[in-house]
């Protein structure tokens, strides 16, 4: 597997003592659409921030086709929308698509404008009137007009209306589909990054703990219910809840028989992910194909 992103060790520190992100290490080929997931304050912007070579990292590395994210040259090679959009109030649409064309040497103008009149956005109206959701549009088109080999997107969905968000989905998927980017995508819409991501990596207080195939993740774990009785000594427990007289387990999954008593069920990408958000000190055991580095 040849990874087009990858991080060894990885680290930032903010200050004398408090750390944003640790031991974070994983390999993701190209092509890939990444959810990345956490509680608030788990460290994905700081992960993000370390990719987009905005920010120095304290302890280890993080690549772009070997290339350190922090050096000049992997600069051209990824495009990061942040939770503020780098925008220039004072520009037209225009003008910001012609500034993102003067300083990315690969930049699709022409197909730039094109998403953005398809999505009703004027192109000679100054950035600064336009509604925030627009100017997240703009900011997004930008950064994909870019043509990079790693896209990152922070929380992109957050002020786009219900209509918007399929369609954003749907445009990173073809943008992935036609040039075979790669695309980190961090949001709290689970069930919104099960329709397009094919990849996981959920940071927990700091550091890297689940990073996978999302179908292996979801073929990899089922959910347990029954009484409670039949807890214990359940193998496999990522982490459970229990009423009175019934608990419910997200297990890691390994098909050999169970306590009858238990009721099966198939889980989702949301289920994986609060389970081990549930349980920081729970890590995944098996990772068949998408091993970090
Ligand atoms: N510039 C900074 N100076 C000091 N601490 C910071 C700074 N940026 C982030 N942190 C701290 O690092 C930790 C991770 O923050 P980060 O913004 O990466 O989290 P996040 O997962 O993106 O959160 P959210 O979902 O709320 O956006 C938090 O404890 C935060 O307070």
């Amino acid at each position: 597997m040849t990874a087009v992103l990858d991080a060894t060790g990885l680290g930032k520190r903010y200050g004398r003592r408090r750390w944003g992100l640790r031991n974070c290490s994983f390999a993701i080929p190209p092509g890939r659409v990444v959810a990345l997931v956490g509680a608030n304050g788990a460290g994905k912007s700081t992960l993000l921030r370390l990719i987009a070579g905005l920010t120095r990292p304290t302890e280890g590395v993080v690549r772009i086709d070997g290339v350190p994210t922090h050096r000049r040259e992997a600069l051209a090679r990824v495009a990061y929308v942040g939770q503020t959009k780098p925008l220039y109030d004072g520009f037209t649409v225009a003008e910001m698509i012609r500034f993102g064309a003067v300083t990315n040497p690969a930049f699709d103008q022409p197909g730039t404008a094109d998403r953005l009149r398809d999505l009703g956005i004027p192109l000679e109206r100054s950035v600064g009137r336009l509604s925030g959701g627009q100017r997240t549009q703009v900011a997004i088109a930008l950064a994909l007009g870019k043509r990079a080999d790693v896209v990152l997107l922070d929380e992109p969905m957050a002020d786009l209306d219900p209509l918007a968000r399929p369609a954003l989905l749907g445009e990173l998927m073809a943008t992935v589909e036609e040039h075979g980017c790669t695309v980190v995508l961090s949001s709290h819409a689970l069930t919104e990054l099960a329709d397009v991501c094919d990849s996981l990596l959920l940071v927990n207080d700091g550091g890297l703990q689940v990073a996978g195939l999302i179908d292996d993740l979801v073929t990899g774990h089922r959910l347990l219910v029954g009484p409670v009785e039949a807890y214990a000594g359940t193998a496999g427990v990522v982490s459970a809840r229990t009423t009175e007289r019934q608990a419910t387990a997200l297990v890691q999954w390994r098909d050999e028989p169970v306590d009858p008593r238990w009721a099966v069920h198939p889980v989702t990408l949301s289920d994986v992910v609060l389970g081990y958000l549930r349980s920081p000190d729970a890590t995944v055991a098996a990772r068949p194909r998408q091993v970090p580095a």
